[in-house]
């Protein structure tokens, strides 16, 4: 278990003095994506360990109690029983990581899970989401209501104005006090990276998937970065969050973290995959890889690989 980031103060000269190298970026990014997968019995594994790491989300206009408790359900059952069982998975006790949804659907699922005796985080969306703009009293309170109806994790979205006309120092506050919002609850923010690590995030989340672009590779290499400064420059290590848009290529993610930030990452205490839809595709290619290979060594294979810290990338 990571220790929590209480923080730190505003480092100004820390942020302004921040840059990014767009052309060594992109490349880096284009490496990552032209990396060799893991070969067919390791990536079962990888799959699985995607599966885990997964922020099953909810976050339509039209959300009603039924389909939020059968994503709940769904996120505690995400891959079919039989395939599990064909790799000898069936007793470890896969489900996604958390679910996702907004404000007034987190007593539908925290009841939902209840009944269903697991104890699997819920994350609310708060702060306005998407947008952000509406009055920090407001924003302030939907945090606080989401966390007494039971959501374990809040996903802020931050004050866009105030980063797009550089008041960070007024940007870092607004965090704060989400941050002593959501009280033992953990804060994924969008984003601002080094400010919202500085006020205190737990993690830090790339797009709310409402957006005509969210997470990208490149994107992803920038924010990966700006987690490994803070880790070193404060022994905090801070989480990070893909999420909106991605439907498939779930391997490319976790191939991202393990290159920039390393194995530790790859759990769900710092790695997230935040996805409405990305489950169907991942069952696809688990099957395929069920169908594919010789029995009585891969479900060895997948078990063992999976149970490894880290996975590795170069099998
Ligand atoms: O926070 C998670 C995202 O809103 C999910 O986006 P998505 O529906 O594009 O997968």
């Amino acid at each position: 278990m990571c220790a929590r980031n209480p923080g730190t103060s505003l480092d100004l000269e820390w942020v302004s003095k921040s840059r990014v190298n767009t052309q060594a970026v992109l490349k880096r990014a284009q490496q990552i994506q032209s990396f060799r997968l893991p070969k067919k019995q390791w990536q079962a594994a990888w799959l699985l360990r995607a599966v885990t790491c997964i922020d099953l989300t909810t976050l339509s206009g039209d959300d009603t109690p039924s389909n939020v408790q059968r994503l709940c359900l769904k996120a505690l059952q995400p891959i079919r029983s039989d395939l599990l069982q064909d790799m000898d998975m069936h007793h470890a006790g896969i489900t996604t990581a958390a679910v996702c949804v907004y404000p007034s659907r987190v007593s539908d699922a925290v009841k939902t899970l209840k009944a269903a005796n697991s104890s699997l985080p819920v994350a609310s969306v708060a702060t306005g989401f998407p947008a952000g703009q509406t009055p920090l009293q407001t924003r302030l309170e939907e945090v606080r209501l989401a966390v007494a109806d039971g959501a374990a994790e809040i996903d802020i979205v931050i004050n866009r104005t105030l980063a797009l006309t550089g008041q960070w120092q007024a940007l870092y506050e607004e965090l704060v006090q989400f941050r002593t919002a959501c009280g033992n609850a953990h804060m994924k923010s969008i984003l601002a990276s080094l400010v919202s690590m500085m006020a205190g995030s737990d993690f830090i989340k790339t797009s709310t998937g409402k957006e005509a672009v969210n997470a990208t590779i490149p994107v992803a290499v920038v924010m990966s970065r700006a987690i490994r400064d803070y880790y070193i420059r404060t022994g905090y290590k801070i989480g990070f969050k893909p999420a909106g848009g991605i439907r498939t290529e779930s391997l490319v993610w976790l191939v991202l973290v393990k290159e920039e930030l390393g194995s530790e990452w790859l759990s769900p205490e710092l790695f997230r995959i935040g996805a409405s839809s990305l489950l169907a595709d991942i069952e696809t290619d688990v099957y395929h890889t069920a169908i594919s290979s010789v029995a009585w060594f891969y479900h060895t294979l997948v078990r063992i690989s999976f149970h490894t810290e880290g996975l590795d990338l170069h099998n």
